[in-house]
């Protein structure tokens, strides 16, 4: 099967290991993460696995994300702009502007559905969650990626 994004396995490890060194120690998203992961390079094999998934339609991945951060506990929705924005650099940093572009519209896109559902910084839900079926009845507008 093709790529969906053409990236080189090299790119996504690249960008996976300066994502995860920017998130360690960022202000708000190093703590979140820290109540979680200790084995890095666990965890960075798991999310480049993810991303070949994704962008190379590789089938190495398997995991349910959503029930991950559902089940973290500290995952708010307001953490993903926060993520998004920090991935978005660090693909304009490793990446030539095209693949850039198309991987940060996948992430982003990726992120909302991820991040209906869990729960706001207040407690309250951001959005009710409304189950996988009601999101493949209503897909988001194709003009809306970023
Ligand atoms: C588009 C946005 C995001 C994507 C694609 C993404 C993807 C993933 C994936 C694939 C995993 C591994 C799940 C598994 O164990 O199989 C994971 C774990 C995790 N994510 Fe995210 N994530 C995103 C946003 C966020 C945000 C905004 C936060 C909050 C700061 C977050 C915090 C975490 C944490 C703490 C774990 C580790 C949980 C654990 O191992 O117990 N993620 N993420």
């Amino acid at each position: 099967m093709p790529p969906r994004i053409p990236v080189t396995e090299d790119q996504i490890d690249r960008v996976v290991s300066e994502f995860y060194a920017r998130v360690r120690s960022h202000p708000a998203l190093g703590a979140v993460f820290a109540a979680h992961v200790d084995d890095w390079p666990t965890h960075e094999e798991k999310i480049g696995r993810f991303w070949r998934n994704a962008l190379l339609l590789q089938r190495c991945y398997d995991g349910n994300p959503m029930q991950v951060h559902r089940a973290a506990g500290n995952v708010k929705s307001q953490h993903f702009p926060v993520w998004l924005s920090l991935f978005d650099a660090v693909l304009d940093q490793e990446l030539p502007q095209p693949l850039a572009q198309a991987w940060s519209a996948l992430a982003h896109r990726i992120g909302r559905g991820l991040s209906y559902g869990l729960p706001s910084e207040q407690g309250a839900p951001a959005m009710p969650y409304l189950g996988e079926a009601w999101v493949k009845k209503n897909p988001l507008p194709a003009t809306d990626d970023r």
